[in-house]
């Protein structure tokens, strides 16, 4: 999917909501463990109630690569059953010398045929690169990441005197353009989003962070909205497990309705 295309469905379904599938065995209603794929069933119910929000899905693959073969199989059908009209993003946060990101990338884009896939940049240029040989499949890059630890690297001062990310994103925008490439920003990082978006004023951001990390919304938008909006903000568990039992598909829709509803005044506000 291309970024004219990403930026109509945002405006069409006035939302820049990105619904995470990190779905949890542990986590899904017992009425659901009983079929034959419970992890599919849960994931096609979950779509099936949020897709009029959604302009994008975002599996993480850990939930699935813990299952083994089984959980393999339960993302590829759950791929498959995304509508080719909404985003998908394969949370897989990969990155490694040159042949094998050559893989990862066919892996993900061409096995699977994801529109996307996270990727961490720490191995340099050529870890990047081979994710960018894909025509309309989008690379995004960590940058300034949720978690507390990110403060251990990202937030440390580099040679140059500025914090570690600035320079991640200062190499790396010219790795790829902002047609094929995303960075990942906590929501939440607060101002320091703002920062990122001077460094980066025309590429997308991923926002995870929101719902049960406790980020923002209002934050994000203020600091990173762009002209063509610029963000898809997460939710995962704050939508997927919204409802405990098995009301848990109507729960979610609820959720990503009215985070919904909040992004489409925020995108009236500032991404006009
Ligand atoms: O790359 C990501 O998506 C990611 C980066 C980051 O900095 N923080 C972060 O939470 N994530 C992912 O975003 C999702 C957040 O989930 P919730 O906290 O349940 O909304 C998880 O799948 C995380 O792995």
């Amino acid at each position: 999917m291309n970024k004219a295309e990403l930026f109509q469905q945002i405006k069409r379904k006035s939302s820049f909501l990105c619904v995470g599938l990190d779905t949890d065995p542990s986590k899904i209603p017992s009425s659901l463990l009983k079929l034959q794929d419970p992890i599919f069933e849960f994931n096609k119910q979950i779509i099936d109630a949020t897709a009029d929000f959604a302009v994008a899905y975002k599996p993480n693959i850990a939930f699935y690569e813990a299952l083994g073969p089984k959980g393999w199989e339960s993302l590829q059908r759950t791929l498959d059953y995304i509508p080719n009209d909404i985003f998908t993003i394969a949370d897989a946060k990969r990155g490694d010398i040159g042949n094998t990101s050559g893989l990862y990338a066919k892996a993900f884009f061409e096995t699977m045929n994801f529109d996307s896939i996270t990727v961490a940049p720490y191995m340099g240029v050529d870890s990047v690169q081979p994710f960018l040989e894909f025509k309309d499949k989008w690379v995004i890059l960590l940058a300034l990441t949720s978690n507390g630890g990110s403060s251990d690297f990202q937030l440390i001062e580099s040679k140059s005197g500025k914090p570690l990310f600035h320079e991640v994103l200062e190499k790396s925008q010219v790795w790829g353009n902002a047609d094929n490439m995303m960075y990942v920003v906590g929501a939440t990082r607060g101002e320091l989003i703002a920062e990122v978006r001077k460094i980066v004023p025309d590429h997308f951001f991923l926002v995870p962070g929101v719902g049960a990390q406790g980020g923002s919304l209002n934050e994000v938008a203020k600091y990173g909205m762009n002209a063509s909006c610029g963000l898809l903000v997460n939710s995962s568990r704050g939508i997927i497990y919204a409802g405990k039992g098995d009301d848990f598909a109507e729960k979610a829709r609820q959720e990503a309705e009215k985070l919904q509803k909040e992004m489409a005044v925020l995108l009236e506000e500032y991404c006009k």
